[in-house]
Formats: structure tokens, C-alpha cells, sequence
């Protein structure tokens, strides 16, 4: 499982995460909730490498992450699907999906059969340029990307973000099908309520860079996320 101890991260003299302590268990899927600005993807950053933390300790499976740098984390089982998705425009489906097999080795390097089953359109669009695919292709493009690594974590910033509603069911399928198949841990950072509520199975809430708010996804208090999630 992943352990986020008492994290702090700092941007200059900004800190955008105040002593974050969140768990994700493998075989469940962990949401962190939060209104735009008060740290989800700081936080996702932190556990991937992409910024330095300043204080505590992020631990996968009983390896010390911190100071480790993100390609070797995705070694170690981290997959990402960014915010954004920052898919590659001008390369193709298939190239996009390759970039995958850079922590993996030479023997490893296949696309898994389920990214396809998953995600039937990256088969037949899979010569296209990914510049050329809706905002929900490439959202299910980056999440297949993620799946290549073969994480045995899947870290996801806002996976329905400026995504049609019945992109969002497939993909709220597709992870919930991760989790059942593989047994792999997701953590994902969302604003969209609804979403985070039928999909997890424990949620946080985050307000200015703190844990606010914690429970299993069944008791969660509405009103008092809905609180949080309001500006
Ligand atoms: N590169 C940066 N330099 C300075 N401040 C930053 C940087 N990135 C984020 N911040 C600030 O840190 C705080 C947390 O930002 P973060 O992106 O983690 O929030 P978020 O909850 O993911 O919001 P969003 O949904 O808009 O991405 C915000 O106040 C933001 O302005």
C-alpha cells in the first residue's frame, strides 16, 4: 500500500500541502476530494516525483519514495495519468501507448490486451495522431499509457475533467475493473462529488492543503464534502 506520512510541499515560500497523511490500500480505490487550489495535484506531484517535498514520508510497499526520481518510481509501480492527460499531438495511438515501455524491460514491452478491451476506440483509432482525439479519447489513451507501465499503483489527477458523461461511465468502468482484475491500489483526485462517491472506497477531503475530512465512501458526509467543494 501507499503511505503518505505527514507530507508538507512548499512552492518558493507558498505551502501548498500542510502535514498531508493519506493510505491507499492495493485492491481499492482511495479519492481524494477537493475544490480547484488546495493542493490534489501538489499532492499527486509529491507521490510521483514530479516536486520535492519539504517535510514527512511517502512509502510504497515498505520503499521510501522521497528523493527518488520519478522514472524510478514508475519502475517501482507508480503509473500516472496526469492532469491534462499530456498526451503526445503529434505522435500516433500506438506511440503514444509505447512511451509506456520506458520503465519496463525489453521482455516486458507489450501493450496489454485489456487497454483494447477497455478502451475499444484506441484499437481503431490506433494510427491516428493523438492530437487528432476528443478530450475523453485522450483521457483514455492516458489512462491505457498508465496501464502499459503495468503499475501496481494508479495515480489519477481529475480523470473526468472537461469529459462527456458517457466517457466518464466508461472510464469509472475501467477502474473499477483495474482494481477487481489486477488487485492493483488507485488513488484519484476529483471534484466531481457524484464521481469520487459511487467509484471509492474511502474518501479524504482537502481544504487549503490539509486533510479535512476522511471516511469510507459508504458514510460519506454529503453535506459536509459538498461544503468543502464549494467555493
Ligand atoms: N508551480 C507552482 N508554483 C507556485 N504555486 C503553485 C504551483 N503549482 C501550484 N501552485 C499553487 O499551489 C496551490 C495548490 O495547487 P494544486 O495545483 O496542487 O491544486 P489542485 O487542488 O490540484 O487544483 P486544480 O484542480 O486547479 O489543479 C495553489 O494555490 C496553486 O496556486
Amino acid at each position: 500500500m501507499l503511505n503518505v506520512e505527514n507530507v508538507n510541499l512548499h512552492y518558493g515560500a507558498a505551502q501548498a500541502l500542510r502535514g498531508v497523511s493519506i493510505t491507499a490500500p492495493m485492491g481499492k480505490i482511495t479519492c481524494v476530494l477537493g475544490r480547484n487550489g488546495v493542493g490534489k495535484s501538489s499532492l499527486l506531484r509529491a507521490i510521483t516525483g514530479q516536486h520535492p517535498v519539504s517535510g514527512g514520508e511517502i512509502r510504497f510497499e515498505d520503499k521510501v519514495l522521497n528523493g527518488m526520481a520519478p522514472f524510478n518510481r514508475a519502475r517501482h509501480g507508480v503509473g500516472y495519468v496526469p492532469q491534462g492527460r499530456e498526451i503526445f499531438p503529434l505522435l500516433t495511438v500506438k506511440e503514444n501507448l509505447e512511451t509506456g515501455y520506458a520503465p519496463l524491460s525489453r521482455k516486458e514491452r507489450s501493450i496489454p490486451d485489456d487497454v483494447f478491451s477497455l478502451f475499444p476506440v484506441l484499437a481503431t483509432m490506433i494510427s491516428r495522431r493523438g492530437g487528432d482525439l476528443s478530450g475523453g479519447q485522450q483521457q483514455q489513451l492516458a489512462i491505457g499509457r498508465a496501464m502499459v507501465t503495468r503499475p501496481k499503483i494508479l495515480v489519477l489527477d481529475e480523470p473526468t475533467e472537461g469529459i462527456q458523461p458517457s466517457i466518464i461511465k466508461d472510464i469509472g468502468r475501467a477502474i473499477r475493473y483495474l482494481r477487481d482484475s489486477t488487485g492493483m491500489a488507485i488513488l484519484l483526485v476529483e471534484q466531481y462529488l457524484d464521481f469520487c462517491r459511487e467509484l471509492a472506497d474511502h474518501v479524504y477531503i482537502m481544504d487549503r492543503g490539509e486533510i479535512v475530512h476522511e471516511g469510507p465512501a459508504e458514510v460519506l458526509d454529503t453535506e459536509e464534502a459538498r461544503r468543502h467543494l464549494t467555493v
